[in-house]
């Protein structure tokens, strides 16, 4: 069955291989699974809660109206707990919408978020449609999203995807392609500009690189092996994150406690600054994971 829908969860399969899936949990829409011939290639704690009461430590958690926690205390983001609400809210299932590549949507309204959450968006006045679409192909995992402005006041958020990927060990493993960018450094709590040609992992990892131009692909390599290249869409930012040996031990549901060595974030945003979307207006912004190919080296040309 290419699209199977169980109480808490979807999991679509590659009509063409069946060894391809994906898992979409309701509850965030977060993708908990990618399995390329039944390989998984994302990291989910064995600790992660998948039954509706904290989000989910693991998969692609999806992050709006806000990343992070607002320090700007006059934004209307600012009252919301970190990474937003849509993350812990269950989203709506909305059915297939294509056969191949096997396409799937979900959707979250106002009405779908618990409302003392809301209220802390704006005092409750905005009203947002969000509509996730996740497709699947032999090699290629895409994430998409529509954010459409539904109320009379106009509104400004972030959007990010929160990407795990599962990795044989951290330190063997690189991120290409963000040199002579921007990169705000939340660990030192400095921003320069990159300067290494690939990024490599020996200590607790947060960083944001602002404004990387579309054309970049950012590849996760291991031992001199493409895992995974990483391109977005109308998303110009890109968080890289591992937490390491203390950040780990710190969060309940990180488990095994030496998972860090086999996770890391790449996570394409909006975030170094905010849309803005206007009554009617509508934004979309897109993440596609390919498997594989050879490695590509770009410059900061732009
Ligand atoms: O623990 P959370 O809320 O899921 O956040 C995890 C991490 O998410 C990353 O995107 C942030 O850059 C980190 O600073 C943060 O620690």
């Amino acid at each position: 069955m290419p699209v199977e829908e169980l109480e808490d969860r979807v999991i679509i399969t590659d009509p063409i291989d069946p060894t391809n899936t994906a898992t979409i949990l309701k509850y965030g829409a977060t993708v908990i699974s990618w399995k390329n011939q039944s390989q998984e290639k994302l990291w989910l704690s064995e600790g992660a809660h998948l039954d509706g009461s904290k989000p989910v430590r693991g998969g692609i958690p999806l992050v709006f109206p806000v990343f992070g926690k607002q320090s700007d205390e006059t934004h209307p983001t600012f009252k919301l707990p970190q990474h937003g609400f849509v993350r812990n809210s269950t989203w709506e299932f909305l059915g297939q919408t294509s056969e191949n590549p096997i396409t799937v949507q979900f959707g979250l309204g106002k009405e779908n978020v618990d409302p003392e959450a809301y209220k802390l968006w704006g005092e409750g006045k905005y009203d947002v449609t969000l509509i996730l679409t996740v497709s699947l192909t032999k090699d290629k995992l895409v994430t998409s999203i529509d954010v459409e402005n539904t109320g009379k006041d106009a509104f400004e958020f972030n959007w990010l995807f929160h990407t795990y990927f599962k990795i044989p060990d951290i330190t063997d493993t690189l991120v290409n392609n963000l040199i002579d960018h921007q990169v705000v450094d939340k660990v030192l709590g400095e921003e320069y500009v990159e300067k290494a040609p690939a990024i490599g992992f020996h200590e607790e990892f947060d960083r944001v690189y602002k404004d990387v131009h579309e054309d970049k692909t950012l590849q996760i390599i291991e031992l001199g092996k493409v895992l995974v290249n990483v391109d977005r869409e109308n998303l110009p930012d890109a968080v890289v994150w591992n937490p390491w040996i203390n950040k780990s031990a710190g969060m309940a549901d990180f488990t095994p406690k030496d998972g860090w060595k086999n996770m890391l974030c790449v996570e394409p945003g909006h975030v170094s600054s905010m849309v803005d979307l206007k009554p009617g207006a509508k934004w979309t912004g897109s993440q596609i994971l390919t498997l594989g190919g050879e490695i590509k080296i770009q410059a900061n040309i732009y």
